[in-house]
């Protein structure tokens, strides 16, 4: 049954709240807008545009520009948003409605930047198929959207809007028996969709096909006996599998269905959107009876925070689980999330993360936050390999773990069969956007599961590739506004600064005659940095704050740490030294200072630091500056009055490091983050027992910076996806990127496609799959 029929609440919410907005319209939207004293106010500015003679301030700044629709509605000022014929909204933070408008923009697009007062959303097809898959309607977001904006809804977004959401759950990929299923209750789409050959090259050979059929209550299996390669009109309708189903009124609809291989599953996914019929991947749990259930609840104790709640009702919303993107701030909690998701699905769940240390963090927390068994929460890593009591529990691995294609041992090889032969309800991806693709692909090939939801705080890489998460997982289903969990105290209020560190004259000698690894070091071994770093982390001391030091390059975390006498982590610091380094920061009032390297982005729980202090880091990438902010907004002490935690990045001045600084920010700033720029730390210079302060010391640390190997100039190699290059130019980027015009309808289909399947499309469709080809 297509979700459109099961009407949400939140439907009815946006449409109801917004009524009281449609009864003050002079010019209102549909029906209305044929009232006698609505067309001429709609004809005089039409005119006057045509003239050339704005009619207003705004219309004069996009005076010639046919980018905004500016016919302005008589009570503009009352509503929100701003819509631009390219699906561009611009909403109005301050707007009394901002709270309603904002969720329903998030529903219905991508969130591009929300700082203080305007917010940007772009329209995209994956933000309104998501829209649809959560319950919306098609008319509602039209309606909804006409009664926001402040000029009449171009007509191109309108119909843009129609044909991304009127196919929508019209086809859907499911798992049965462990073999993946495309079913509709219309044959004609699946006929359709069998007749391109793309996705009928992803069906399994029909020469093998009969006899793997499986025989289920009710399906006459049929299958084509054609030759190799056949794949003609009788062909593909004798491939349709039929079945009866149980619709929401209680039915009796018959279901037909076509196999596809599990390997194709991304491929064919891909197909459908540009065919027009994206696949829903819903899980009916509830009446899953052939997978066994799971005896697990949340504790009494255990309080879900709105923002969680709310995340996982767009999961949830039509008592189906929906596979999908979950993004959440660091911090904010999205284990609480996964394991709240894993118990209302309450089937065999695995969950995969990025590192060792992420697993031990999700299986304490499944015991701490659910009554689950403890011999039911199963390690599989390379030091424990856990089996469950009657196959039936949680399994918590990584994603290198499951992907491995080498050899195994006999304990691993036996957890990877039970891995594969298991038909998962729910699949928990933690950290989605750091997985490469290659690693992600090989992951979902092999475990075979009912819904998959996504997690994430950062839905962002510098390579390009965290579009295809929509076709590997699902779409994103909520996306929750930092600075709003923020003023409410779920994560802790930050102050930014990027500190402009002067490189002395002998340092920026050297770095003018480096190759590029040693002026990298010069930069970050500049003495002025060092004193900046000692001046704040004595400052924050006092003040109480705990801190943490990060530095990518190891050679700098040593000299700094060794030289300002504080502990510090990095790669080959042993567990036991990490553990005992990490107790003392957390427990001792003597240590409160520690200097990490990049093993610290993400997974270290430290929830006593409240400032952190960047001196080196990954080039421009905006994920790792977001998941190192991400360390100080759990801040213990975030509820206190107006408590705020601080975040450092020291720049060499004149070096690259400013030009990747700007980079870095700019998701933070997406984020509603500001960035103050300090140019001097006033009091360093009297500061007493300066590091370096004398000419001769700094000559000698240029000396021992100059002796460094080149491998000490690099950076430390971590595991974990690697999406920036060394340079921006080393980055691969399309000329149309490049000129600006990746909005753009350019498009050249270097396939054959049969003119049946393609339709004229909206040009927001074309810049979508140009981009991707
Ligand atoms: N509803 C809640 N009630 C009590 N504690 C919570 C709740 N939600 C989250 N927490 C706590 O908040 C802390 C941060 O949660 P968690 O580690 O899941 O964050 P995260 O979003 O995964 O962060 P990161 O992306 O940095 O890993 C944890 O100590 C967790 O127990």
């Amino acid at each position: 049954m297509p979700p459109r029929s099961r009407r949400s609440t939140a439907v009815k919410n946006y449409s109801e709240e917004v009524d009281f907005v449609e009864a003050n319209d002079v010019i209102s939207d549909g029906e209305d807008a044929k009232d006698s004293t609505v067309m001429p106010k709609l004809e005089m500015d039409m005119t006057k545009r045509k003239e050339g003679k704005p009619s207003n301030y705004v219309e004069k700044l996009f005076e010639g520009s046919n980018s905004l629709s500016l016919a302005l509605k008589k009570d503009h000022e009352n509503r929100p948003l701003w819509i631009s014929e390219d699906g561009h909204f611009f909403m109005e933070s301050f707007s009394p409605m901002h709270e309603l408008a904002q969720d329903f923009l998030t529903a219905i697009a991508e969130p591009i930047s929300r700082p203080n007062f305007i917010h940007e959303y772009k329209l995209t097809p994956y933000s309104l198929y998501a829209a649809v898959s959560v319950g919306l309607e098609t008319e509602d977001i039209v309606n909804v959207l006409g009664k926001l904006c402040k000029t009449p809804v171009p007509e191109g977004i309108i119909s843009f809007i129609r044909t991304c959401t009127l196919s929508y759950g019209k086809v859907k990929l499911v798992l049965h028996h462990n073999r993946y299923w495309v079913e509709s209750q219309f044959p004609s789409i699946l006929q359709l969709l069998l007749k391109d050959q793309e996705i009928s090259s992803c069906r399994p050979d029909p020469s093998i096909a009969p006899s793997a059929v499986p025989s289920v209550a009710g399906v006459r299996p049929q299958f084509s006996t054609g030759g190799e390669g056949t794949r003609d009109v009788i062909d593909t309708i004798a491939a349709l599998r039929d079945r009866d189903e149980d619709d929401a009124d209680g039915k009796v609809a018959q279901v037909h269905s076509f196999e596809v291989l599990a390997s194709a599953n991304e491929k064919i996914k891909k197909r459908c959107i540009e065919l027009d019929y994206p696949m829903l991947e819903e899980y009916d749990f509830r009446h899953d009876l052939l997978n066994p259930n799971l005896e697990i609840d949340l504790k009494p104790s255990t309080t879900i925070r709105p923002y969680q709640e709310k995340s996982l009702s767009k999961m949830f919303g039509n008592g189906r689980a929906r596979s999908g993107i979950i993004v959440l701030p660091c911090g904010a909690g999205k284990t609480l999330v996964g394991i709240t998701a894993a118990c209302t699905v309450k089937k065999n769940c695995l969950v995969l993360c990025t590192s060792a240390v992420s697993v031990e963090q999700w299986r304490q927390q499944f015991k701490y936050f659910t009554n689950i068994q403890e011999n039911q929460v199963a390690r599989f890593t390379s030091d424990f390999k856990e089996r469950l009591p009657t196959n039936n529990g949680i399994i918590v691995s990584t994603y290198t773990m499951v992907a491995y294609g080498g050899r195994r041992s006999y304990e691993a090889r036996k957890m990877m069969e039970l891995i594969q032969n298991t038909e998962w309800g729910l699949l928990i991806l933690d950290e989605v956007h750091v997985v490469p693709a290659n690693v992600f692909r090989r992951v979902l090939t092999t475990v075979a599961a009912h819904c998959k939801l996504g997690l994430t705080a950062t839905l962002v890489r510098e390579d390009d590739k965290i579009d295809d998460l929509n076709f590997l997982i699902g779409p994103k289903l909520y996306e929750a506004n930092w600075l709003d969990l923020a003023r409410k105290g779920h994560i802790a209020n930050v102050q930014c600064a990027e500190i402009w560190c002067n490189m002395t004259s002998e340092f920026y000698r050297e770095y003018l005659n480096e190759s590029s690894r040693k002026r990298r070091l010069l930069a970050i071994m500049n003495p002025r940095k060092f004193q900046a770093c000692q001046f704040l982390i004595d400052y924050h001391e006092k003040r109480g704050d705990k801190i943490i030091v990060f530095s990518d390059n190891v050679f700098a975390l040593r000299a700094y740490a060794l030289k300002l006498k504080k502990p510090h982590i990095y790669g080959e610091t042993g567990q036991t030294e990490r553990m005992r380094v990490l107790h003392l920061f957390q427990s001792s009032p003597l240590v409160n200072t520690i200097f990490l390297s990049k093993v610290g982005d993400t997974s270290i729980d430290l929830p006593e630091a409240t400032c952190l202090i960047q001196i080196s880091s990954h080039y421009g990438s905006r994920r790792q500056e977001a998941q190192r902010l991400g360390r100080i907004l759990r801040a213990k002490r975030r509820r206190d009055d107006g408590f705020n935690a601080f975040f450092y990045s020291l720049v060499s001045r004149d070096t690259e490091e400013m030009f990747y600084s700007t980079k870095r920010q700019q998701f933070l700033i997406d984020q509603g983050y500001s960035f103050k720029v300090i140019t001097e730390l006033k009091g360093m210079e009297e500061f007493p027992d300066l590091a370096y302060a004398s000419h001769k010391d700094q000559i000698e640390l240029l000396q021992s910076v100059l002796l460094a190997t080149e491998e000490d100039a690099e950076e430390e190699a971590v595991d974990g996806g690697d999406d920036v290059e060394s340079t921006v130019v080393k980055k691969t980027s399309s000329m149309k990127s490049l000129s600006g015009a990746d909005d753009m309808a350019y498009i050249e289909y270097n396939k054959p496609v049969t003119s049946s399947t393609v339709k004229p499309r909206h040009p927001l469709f074309k810049a979508r799959y140009g981009s991707k080809r």
